[in-house]
């Protein structure tokens, strides 16, 4: 797996984050929109934490995080389909699948994005797969008074994978698009 230095912004001050690895394409357009269908399909219902409903539309298999409860609960098993492209992914990292148990799928409409966080501490290594528009995907660690910063590309039918310091350091966000983006992420637990 080689990092493809050439998506990062070359504005960025910081060196791409060690525990961050980038795919190649594993998916092909015609296939991207057969999935991006196949995640409309499944029932999205729109993120909620406390009084805040999220514009973007989720979803959750083998393992559910409950943001009101604040911890995880089983959820349904995933798909055959979403099996498929779990297999595909995650073997592309060098990964055993089976491993990743829980399966996190998103659309976000024009206008949704996804506020800086650090995915929750009850999982582990996460791998996310992006479909339709091309998206930044922006990283900031504390250092100091302030924050150093990165960025690269989620390119559709291409995958990143946060481990290490990328997923225990650094916090991650998307900003609002104005095409609708897919992702599916999938997650091992912690
Ligand atoms: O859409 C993505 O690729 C990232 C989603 C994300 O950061 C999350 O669900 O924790
Ligand atoms: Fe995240």
């Amino acid at each position: 797996m080689t990092l493809q230095l050439d998506l990062f912004g070359a504005d960025d001050a910081a060196a791409p984050p060690a525990g961050l690895s980038l795919s190649g394409r594993l998916v092909e357009p015609d296939e991207d929109a057969r999935l991006a269908d196949l995640i409309d399909a499944t029932g999205l219902s729109p993120f909620r934490f406390q009084q805040w409903t999220g514009k973007r539309m989720t979803r959750s298999f083998g393992w559910h995080y409950d943001f009101e409860g604040g911890g995880i609960a089983h959820a349904e098993p995933m798909p055959d389909w979403l099996a498929d492209i779990r297999q595909r992914t995650v073997s592309a990292f060098g990964d055993d699948p089976a491993h990743y148990e829980q399966a996190l799928l998103i659309r976000y409409d024009p206008g949704a994005g996804i506020g800086w966080h650090r995915d929750r501490p009850q999982f582990g290594r996460v791998i996310g797969l992006s479909l339709g528009t091309p998206a930044t995907m922006r990283l900031r660690k504390r250092s100091g008074a302030g924050f150093e910063r990165t960025s690269f590309e989620l390119e559709p039918g291409h995958a990143y994978r946060l481990d290490g310091p990328a997923r225990r350091e650094w916090e991650h966000s998307i900003v609002p698009l104005e095409q609708p983006r897919w992702s599916i992420t999938f997650r091992t637990l912690a």
